[in-house]
């Protein structure tokens, strides 16, 4: 599949996530892997529901630097980061739905555990609802480095896959392809609005 076509499904995804809600005001932000140096990244503070292609700017895998003056997202180490770790993802998805952030703050811990659930197995590779999804909570922080850091600290213990939460921020997910990371990040919506759903009914 060329590039060409790779970025139409993520600017289709794109206002498929606006349309959701998931990224409301200027929050979120997404990319597409090129090759093995280069993605593309959102440019930062635009409308993430309502973007074009032309809103995606070349970026260095290597050390986050764009050919032009313009500026690519806040956030865009993570998003190289998560390319540089992980050599077969090709797409990653930012998003600030209610659901991820109210949830990484109600859940104290470092993962959040979703077992029991027949949509686990909307996330590549899962069978079965009895096991358990571990999806790592990051506390957040304005300083993206550092926070890329510890990302990159847990992977070596622990390898990412599917996404993770950043505690009162949002969901990082992504795939090897838009079609797939676009499918990770709609089973773990739904996976996490029926975990909200059973605490709040099962809070005494
Ligand atoms: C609405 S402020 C949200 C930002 O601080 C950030 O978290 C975000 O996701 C969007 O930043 P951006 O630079 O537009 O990619
Ligand atoms: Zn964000």
């Amino acid at each position: 599949m060329s590039y060409h076509s790779e970025l139409a499904e993520l600017v289709a995804a794109c206002h498929w996530i606006g349309a959701k809600g998931w990224c409301p005001a200027t929050g979120g932000n997404m990319s597409l892997r090129l090759d093995t140096e280069t993605c593309l990244v959102t440019e930062s503070g635009k409308d993430k529901g309502s973007l074009s292609d032309t809103d995606f700017l070349k970026v260095r895998l290597a050390d986050n630097g764009v050919a032009d003056g313009r500026r690519p997202s806040a956030e865009t180490g993570l998003h190289t980061l998560i390319y540089r770790l992980l050599p077969e993802i090709g797409a990653v998805l930012h998003t600030h739905s209610v659901n991820a952030t109210v949830l990484s703050r109600a859940e104290k811990g470092t993962e959040l555990s979703l077992s029991g659930y027949e949509m686990q197995k909307s996330l590549s590779g899962q069978q079965t609802h009895l096991d358990t999804v571990p999806i790592p909570i990051f506390d957040n922080d304005q300083d993206i480095d550092a926070l890329a850091m510890r990302v990159a600290d847990h992977h070596r213990r622990q390898p990412l896959i599917y996404g993770f939460l950043v505690r009162g921020h949002g969901l990082y997910c992504f795939g090897r392809t838009v079609a797939e990371a676009r499918r990770h990040l709609d089973g773990l919506e739904f996976l996490f609005q029926c975990e909200l759903t059973r605490r709040l009914l099962e809070a005494k």
